[in-house]
């Protein structure tokens, strides 16, 4: 776990400015859903903190220490699930070792018996350990998300970030996944990040909401705080007939 603060965030890409003076803290261990329309700046927010894209400006910083470039203690979860079809699930958890694993020992395979057991541990936590040997291409998109979700446990971060992390899968599906990086968060203590385009879903797994409008952080708060009203700031009308239809249904 890890205290990330992101001060006077601004990254431009020519005349767009995919994030504006954008400044926030997460606290140790916090669960936190970045939300924002498409183009909002939720990936460019995410791949700063991963340290793959360089702000225009601003500073970030994980536990004082400066973000310059990627780094181990950070993990990522992509909503493709960037996972080895050929390898099993054990075998693709552990490519989240590979960090720690000398090029040489990587070549032939080699793990150390932390690592192994890590991998287990992490296939546990995601509800997989019954198919640790099943190759993943014939799993389904669910479940190849979880393989990936693992893998990144593997890598023991800090900080896990993840990028529309169910945005490929049905609804049912969507709602194991986040349950399982929720839980997943909370027994390791990790400090998350995710982007949810699914509002509903975000309110049902979000502790800390931070949204984005046009690169600018237009919401920073708790579920509480996180009024139908806010979410039409937040995204125009369109999104949130189904929610103001929900809560009237149950009112
Ligand atoms: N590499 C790039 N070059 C030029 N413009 C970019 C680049 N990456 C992002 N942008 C622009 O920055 C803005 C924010 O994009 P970003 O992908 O961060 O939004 P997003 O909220 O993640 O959207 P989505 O939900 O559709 O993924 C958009 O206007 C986008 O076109």
């Amino acid at each position: 776990m890890s205290t990330i603060e992101v001060r006077n965030l601004t990254k431009a890409f020519g005349d767009v400015r995919a994030l504006d003076d954008v400044s926030f803290t997460i606290e140790d261990g916090e669960f936190a859903v970045l939300l924002g329309q498409s183009g909002a700046g939720k990936s460019t927010l995410l791949r700063c903190l991963n340290g793959i894209t360089k702000p225009t400006s601003g500073e970030i910083r994980i536990d004082g220490e400066p973000v310059t470039g990627p780094r181990d203690d950070v993990a990522m979860i992509f909503q493709q699930h960037y996972v080895l079809g050929q390898l099993s699930a054990y075998g693709n958890a552990l490519t989240g070792a590979l960090n720690r694993t000398s090029f040489l020992r990587s070549l032939i395979g080699w793990h150390s018996r932390p690592d192994k057991l890590e991998a287990l541990n992490a296939l546990e936590t995601v509800g997989l350990l019954d198919k640790a040997n099943q190759r993943t291409r014939n799993m389904s998109g669910g479940q190849q998300q979880r393989v990936g979700i693992a893998r990144a446990l593997v890598q023991q971060p800090n900080l896990l970030l993840a990028d529309e992390p169910v945005a490929s899968l049905d609804p049912a599906s969507a709602e194991t996944v986040m349950g399982y990086i929720r839980s997943a968060a909370k027994e390791r203590d990790l400090s998350t990040l995710a982007s949810l385009h699914q509002v509903n879903l975000a309110r049902e797994f979000g502790e800390r909401f931070l949204a984005l409008r046009d690169g600018e952080l237009v919401f920073d708060g708790y579920r509480e705080d996180l009024t139908v009203d806010i979410i039409d700031r937040i995204y125009g009308d369109v999104q949130t007939q189904d929610i103001r239809e929900g809560t009237e249904a149950h009112a």
